[in-house]
């Protein structure tokens, strides 16, 4: 049965979604480990965490692909254990998964077209939310090609589209550009900008922190279950223990006995694989003497940014 966009039991003023000591394990190992978090309508909210942090778990319970082990969670004011939640939220709700589930043996057009026939769309709404998706997808040229002809981007692109075809208030986005080179990237950050000046609450999960500053009212740093920090983007970069970072680089070999005096007058020092950080409130004269002194180890001067907050908050990187 088509799910029923009007229901009128959901209670529009809750929060997209409330999570309250939220949980879910795999046998004995807990994936999601008791977090709380509140999405509010028309914010996007971004998950960001390394390879196995529970992002995903997490989006799953949310669009109840996973059940919830322990914890709180209600989506659009309903609570997930209840028996009305699938039809209900299903109906609101626009999902992307990570894992590419689109149809290859038939056209671009016709993989857009099934899914309006199953929101119980007639021929010409149906023809002509297409036309308006595609055109959003910027794959009108595409429609009639056979979907395994697409590139991964255009797939990614397909995908979204597909997301949206009931029109969702609410659209759950799990790792929307993972794979794409920088201008397909650029193209779904294009269309997600879109959805956000129309109010539509998205919630996405990413490990790429450009994207979670660029795109995210706010983000949760996602860490072997938890919840590690969450606030805007400049919010938690304010976290950082200093606003400017110099990078020496390793590339030449590790950093000589005398370096030390210099990483002493930093406020804090990150030793990565490649390269050594240094936090500091203004890094002309320290550059300036690093350059002088370490020839072999060229210093790079940045912003602070989301994956020094992650470093300072796990004593990881983000890549690791
Ligand atoms: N069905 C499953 N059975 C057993 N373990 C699982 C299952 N699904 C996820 N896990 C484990 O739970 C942890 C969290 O996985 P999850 O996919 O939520 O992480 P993630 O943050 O989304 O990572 P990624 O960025 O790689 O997608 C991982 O250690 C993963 O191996």
């Amino acid at each position: 049965m088509p799910p029923d966009a009007s229901s009128p039991t959901l209670n529009e003023k809750a929060p997209a979604v409330l999570a309250r000591g939220l949980r879910r394990n795999f046998g004995e190992f807990v994936a999601v480990d008791g977090i709380d978090f509140e999405i509010e309508r028309g914010e996007c909210f971004g998950f960001l965490g390394p390879n196995g942090a529970g992002k995903t778990t997490t989006m799953r319970m949310i669009y109840r692909a996973s059940p919830v082990d322990g914890g709180q969670l209600e989506v659009l004011g309903l609570d997930a254990a209840s028996g009305d939640f699938d039809r209900q939220i299903k109906a609101q709700m626009g999902v992307v998964a990570q894992e590419d589930n689109l149809d290859t043996e038939t056209t671009v057009r016709e993989n857009l077209r099934v899914f309006c026939r199953f929101y119980g769309m007639s021929t010409a709404e149906a023809n002509r939310r297409c036309d308006e998706l595609l055109e959003f997808a910027g794959l009108v040229e595409k429609s009639d090609q056979r979907v395994q002809a697409l590139s991964g981007g255009m797939k990614r692109r397909l995908m979204i589209a597909r997301g949206l075809i009931s029109r969702p208030r609410n659209v759950i986005l799990d790792e929307p550009s993972t794979g794409l080179d920088p201008r397909a990237r650029q193209n779904v950050w294009d269309g997600l900008a879109r959805l956000r000046e129309d109010n539509v609450t998205l919630v996405l999960t990413t490990h790429y922190m450009d994207e979670a500053e660029r795109l995210c009212d706010r983000i949760a740093i996602m860490d072997q279950g938890r919840i590690v920090a969450c606030d805007t983007p400049t919010g938690l970069i304010a976290r950082c223990s200093a606003p400017q970072v110099i990078e020496l680089s390793l590339r030449r070999g590790p950093l000589p006995d005398h370096a030390r005096p210099f990483l002493e007058r930093a406020q804090r020092v990150e030793h990565l694989r490649d390269r050594v950080l240094l936090y500091v409130e203004s890094p002309e004269a320290l550059v300036g003497d690093l350059t002088k002194n370490l020839p072999d180890h060229p210093a790079m001067v940045r912003r602070a940014s989301l994956e020094d907050v992650f470093l300072e908050l796990t004593g990881r990187g983000l890549e690791d």
